[in-house]
């Protein structure tokens, strides 16, 4: 049984069809990136995945269980992650804050104010809030405000936001967006030493075809809304359908 399944996945906003008939499984352990020009559909396919949209048709399996009708908080306690959520940090409150907010909702369900309060109550929260900014290398500026940190340390700051909850399934919606050079190789070298240490599945959504290609298994190509493509970056790179809808025949 694959990690994650989708049936038939339609999304209609008004008469545009955002998402045509979407159809893949990702098995445990494989690393996937989705690209597509602007307006593919790639966001929104991410968004029915973490239940923030409804989908007009079609089913979503993850574990062999149907995900419709589940709230995105469930999602989130089922094992399903997304990073590079806007305003998942919480500006005025520390790192190590920030993280323990994080693990303590993925504990005790939905984030409730009262959690740091409370949160000396947990010790397995203060172990996974430690295991978490070490992995992303925070663990020194634990005590920094989250809005006083660097951009590129924020974005790390969101990667362990989202591996707090111990994710089986980590989506990453353009990691590298507006970083400068060496924070995109930082955090490309972040995601591999995440992939390799915890055996993650991801799923990432990326521009960027430096970083595609260096982290990824697997490549599927949407093109308004329909996978025009699925396969190994080198099939994909080779595939004459791809260059003509996504580059317009230039080469990969
Ligand atoms: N909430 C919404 N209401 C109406 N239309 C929407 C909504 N969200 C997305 N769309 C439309 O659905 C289509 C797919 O958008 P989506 O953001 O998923 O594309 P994308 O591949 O992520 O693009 P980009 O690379 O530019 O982020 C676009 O035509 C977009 O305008």
């Amino acid at each position: 049984m694959a990690l994650l399944e989708l049936d038939g996945l339609v999304k209609e906003f008004g008469g545009l069809v955002a998402t045509d008939d979407v159809n893949f499984d990702v098995e445990q352990g494989e690393r996937v990136s989705i690209i597509g020009p602007n307006g593919a559909g790639k966001s929104t396919l991410i968004n029915l995945i973490t239940r923030r949209l409804e989908p007009t048709r079609g089913d979503i399996r993850f574990k062999g269980e149907s995900i419709l009708g589940k709230k995105p908080h469930e999602v989130v306690q089922r094992g399903i992650s997304k990073s590079f959520q806007t305003a998942s940090i919480f500006p005025e409150l520390s790192v190590r804050e920030n993280a323990e907010i994080a693990a303590l909702a993925a504990e005790h369900g939905a984030f409730r104010f009262n959690f740091l309060r409370h949160r000396d109550r947990y010790p397995a929260v203060q172990d996974r809030t430690r295991e978490t900014l070490e992995a992303v290398g925070l663990h020194g500026q634990r005590d920094v405000t989250a809005e006083d940190l660097p951009y590129g340390d924020k974005r790390r700051l969101e990667i362990g936001i989202a591996l707090a909850s111990e994710p089986d399934l980590l989506l990453m919606d353009e990691p590298t967006a507006g970083m400068s050079p060496d924070e995109t190789s930082d955090t490309v070298e972040l995601i591999e030493r995440v992939k390799e240490e915890l055996g993650l599945t991801f799923i990432l959504v990326e521009h960027d075809m430096e970083v595609i290609f260096s982290i990824s298994d697997r490549i599927l190509v949407l093109n308004r809304g329909e996978i025009i493509a699925d396969g190994t970056p080198s099939q994909v790179q080779n595939n004459a359908a791809v260059q003509e809808a996504y580059l317009g025949g230039v080469e990969l």
